[in-house]
């Protein structure tokens, strides 16, 4: 049970349990504080026993009035610890969540793609917002009152002990009944909560994907399909939420009307002790004003042991996601003059799997047969510093995918990619994407300012270096058209811009960038033929004087490549220039007549 506990206050603090000691700290002594007025209760209760006992005694009215001025004093003292405990509890709570959730954003930002592929969106950001929200409650309310209310118990349980241990025992048996309840309602409760919290992450799915679908959906007019899903899962969800109710509730209710029985036995036990001169009035009268007081801290206690197993749970779901291994790498690295990007034998194929750190080290270890179903197999290639090497081949060929393992989306399962004489795999990704800048086809904006979007390239660039990378990547005048210039915010996913103004903008970024390597991910091939010539002209200033890795479907814009590498079925099945691959008579001079023919030209 205790190291149950533990456990549990690990995984809410995602294993930073010293981040909430100090909260737990000031609630044990703002709860103890609490207790006060109910021992000067005791004893002035016994006070007045004493003149009215028949004893003929006169009543001590000094020590009422001095107590009376205590309670005062003890008023200013206690409000003063509540809001010092008040303020550690939820200062401790939003730091301690708000640097979790950087700290999760932050190693989400250092999974390898495959990683983050692999992991349900919706999985994620129910993780990053909602469970973070039950901890932020837990660390607020949960954590510091169930250690409070435990020691207050414990405190009052011992000294209790002192003045009577048999009434002590008798009145605080009940509480062994409902802790054997609770623990057999926390079991029922343990897989259901799993339950319960995956129907909020369907939901979840159900909602991001509605949302951003929503666009398919309507024009597919497939409102009421979709709808019924994220219906069903908001159905399953109360259903859900009922059942952990249902089934616990009544236990809990019972457990804390159980503990309630103390008082009764108390009662009764204590008259029947009163009565055999077992014990003085004044035992009785403090145990009945003091053990009343811990059953409702032990109710709380027991409400306590319930909710920890929810929050419990959310706390593992961010644990197993921050466990999650990262791609690391060195920074103390020494690079070649000759700044050559080299595969040396590589294999990958996408998989589960695809987060292995520096998994470059098992060189050859699968068997020739194991390779048929790899997306890249056997790849021997070099793209020369400051040439232009372009890699064409028909669709599904694996030419993405060699431009997502020279960024390090990926690490190569086999064999080995090496940047200016390194091992790829070996150096720290932020420090290696430093080299490479990539234009994808599928330009993403952020919801910020059009100078932001470009300055993401180099976050210390001047006014001046982003419009020089604007006018470079021919978007200045573009900009400058719109009423707000460089400060128009841009809407989510840049969708109040064309696929071309949009092109230029991260092409713009790149310029900023100013790295040694450029890929180019099919960046005009979505582009109607005029905004094509305007990205072509940013793309001729952004690639002058770099290593530079292009896909393209149209091969007449890779004629002049220095070097051109055909793949076929994740192969490369050859390379040269333009001349030596239409002398040679494969693959590329076919997809090159496909392409003549189709645009309606004739071949010389
Ligand atoms: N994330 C992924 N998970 C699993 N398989 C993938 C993934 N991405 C690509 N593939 C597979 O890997 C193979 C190579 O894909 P890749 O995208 O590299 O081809 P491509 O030559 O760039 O194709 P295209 O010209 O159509 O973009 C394909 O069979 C594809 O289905």
């Amino acid at each position: 049970m205790i190291s149950d506990n533990i456990n549990i206050l690990y995984n809410i603090t995602y294993g930073n349990p010293e981040r909430v000691y100090s909260a737990i700290f000031y609630n044990i002594l703002s709860d103890l504080i609490n207790m006060v007025p109910f021992i000067f209760t005791v004893i002035i209760v016994l006070t007045i026993f004493d003149s009215f006992d028949g004893s003929g005694n006169p009543l001590n009215k000094t020590k009422i009035w001095i107590i009376s001025i205590c309670l005062f004093l003890y008023m200013a003292i206690m409000y003063y610890f509540q809001i010092v405990s008040y303020n550690h509890n939820y200062f401790e709570a939003y730091q301690i969540s708000s640097i979790g959730r950087m700290e999760l954003a932050q190693h989400i930002l250092r999974l390898p793609i495959g990683t983050i592929y692999s992991e349900d969106s919706g999985e994620m950001v129910n993780i990053l917002m909602n469970e973070f929200t039950i901890l932020e409650t837990s660390i607020t309310h949960w954590i510091p009152q169930f250690c409070a209310s435990l020691i207050v118990v414990i405190i009052t349980f011992i000294g209790l002990l002192f003045i009577d241990w048999r009434l002590d025992l008798i009145t605080f048996s009940p509480f062994c009944l409902s802790l054997i309840l609770i623990v057999i309602s926390t079991n029922i409760e343990n897989s259901m909560t799993e339950k319960l919290l995956s129907t909020k992450k369907e939901i979840n799915s159900c909602f991001q994907e509605y949302l951003e679908g929503i666009h398919c959906i309507k024009a597919f007019n497939l409102i009421g399909t979709r709808f019924n899903r994220l219906e069903k899962a908001f159905r399953k969800n109360v259903k859900d939420s009922l059942k952990v109710e249902i089934c616990t509730g009544p236990l809990v209710a019972f457990s804390s009307i159980i503990i309630k029985c103390g008082t009764i036995l108390n009662i009764v036990i204590g008259v029947y002790f009163l009565d055999a001169k077992i014990i003085p009035v004044s035992t009785f009268i403090i145990f009945l004003i003091i053990s009343n007081k811990s059953f409702e801290r032990l109710a709380i206690f027991i409400h306590d042991i319930i909710t920890s197993k929810y929050c419990a749970v959310a706390g593992k779901h961010i644990q197993k996601l921050l466990d999650l291994p990262i791609m690391e790498g060195t920074t103390n690295i020494t690079y070649d003059t000759e700044k050559d990007i080299i595969f040396k034998n590589v294999y990958f194929k996408y998989s589960d799997n695809n987060n292995n750190n520096n998994n470059s080290d098992n060189n050859n270890s699968n068997s020739k047969e194991d390779f048929n179903n790899y997306h890249l197999k056997n790849i021997n290639i070099e793209m020369k510093q400051g040439k232009l090497t372009a890699l064409v081949g028909p669709s599904g060929s694996g030419k993405s995918t060699i431009l997502k393992l020279i960024s390090k989306f990926y690490n190569a399962d086999n064999g080995e990619i090496t940047y200016a004489g390194v091992n790829i795999s070996k150096i720290d990704p932020e420090f290696y994407m430093k080299n490479i800048s990539v234009v994808f086809q599928d330009v993403y904006l952020f919801q910020d300012t059009i100078a932001d979007n470009i300055k993401f390239g180099n976050d210390d660039a001047t006014e001046e270096e982003i419009i020089a990378a604007a006018n470079k990547a021919c978007i200045h005048d573009f900009i400058m058209s719109l009423p707000k210039g460089y400060d128009t915010m841009v809407g989510e996913g840049g969708c109040t811009l064309s696929g071309g103004e949009k092109q230029r903008i991260s092409i713009a970024r790149a310029i900023l960038k100013d790295s040694p390597v450029v890929l180019l991910d099919e960046a005009t091939s979505s582009l109607d033929p005029e905004n094509e010539v305007e990205v072509q002209k940013a793309i001729s200033e952004l690639i002058a004087g770099r290593t530079v890795i292009v896909i393209s479907h149209h091969l007449r814009t890779i004629k002049e490549a220095d070097n051109i590498i055909v793949l076929n079925e994740g192969e490369v099945v050859e390379q040269g220039t333009h001349e030596q691959l239409m002398n040679n008579n494969g693959l590329y001079k076919h997809l090159w007549i496909i392409q003549e023919r189709n645009n309606g030209w004739s071949m010389k």
